[in-house]
């Protein structure tokens, strides 16, 4: 009994002691946060071109360097109307009257059959800024959806 209590105390001590020890660390390391130097960066290299049209980017050229990589048959085919693909009336009339797009962008041509047609496959998709991605995981995504069913039904994850 006599050694279980000493034992009991050294312990106590100790863990004090390590609780010191740990505050101690946190102190310095914060200081060290703060005093680490940051990588320069100046104005100049993070300004934007503005004579640059991004929306260019929608009319990419028909043999633009876009590469299609997908493994096994590939049974897609590009659209070149957006009727092309299995949208609903209602996503339909959203692209053209709402939105006044009048033909998938190159980026969405190619990937929207992709995402829409099964055999449904994991996509990574690259293209330009301003190229029309963001309609290819929107339209993937709202083609998904029950109108009837009031409950989140899609996730989308952009770092953007
Ligand atoms: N098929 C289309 N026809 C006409 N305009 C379109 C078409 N697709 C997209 N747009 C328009 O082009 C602009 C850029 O599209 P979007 O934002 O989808 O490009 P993005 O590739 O996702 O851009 P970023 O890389 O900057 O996120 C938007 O204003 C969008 O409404």
């Amino acid at each position: 009994m006599a050694d279980d209590d000493s034992t009991s105390s050294k312990d106590s001590s100790v863990t004090g002691k390590l609780a010191d020890e740990s505050d101690d660390v946190t102190a310095e390391s914060e200081e060290l946060s703060v005093s680490s130097p940051a990588v320069e960066v100046t104005l100049d290299s993070l300004a934007i071109d503005e004579s640059r049209n991004v929306n260019n980017s929608l009319d990419d050229p028909a043999d633009s360097n876009i590469r299609t990589v997908t493994p096994g048959d590939t049974p897609y085919t590009s659209a070149v109307r957006f009727e092309d693909l299995s949208l609903s009336p209602e996503l339909l009339t959203g692209l053209y009257v709402e939105m006044g797009f009048q033909r998938p962008s190159k980026i969405q041509s190619i990937s929207l059959p992709m995402i829409l047609t099964p055999p449904f496959k994991n996509l990574i998709a690259q293209a330009h800024n301003g190229s029309g991605k963001t309609t290819c995981f929107v339209l993937g995504m709202l083609s998904h959806v029950d109108p009837k069913l009031a409950a989140p039904q899609t996730l989308c994850i952009c770092p953007t």
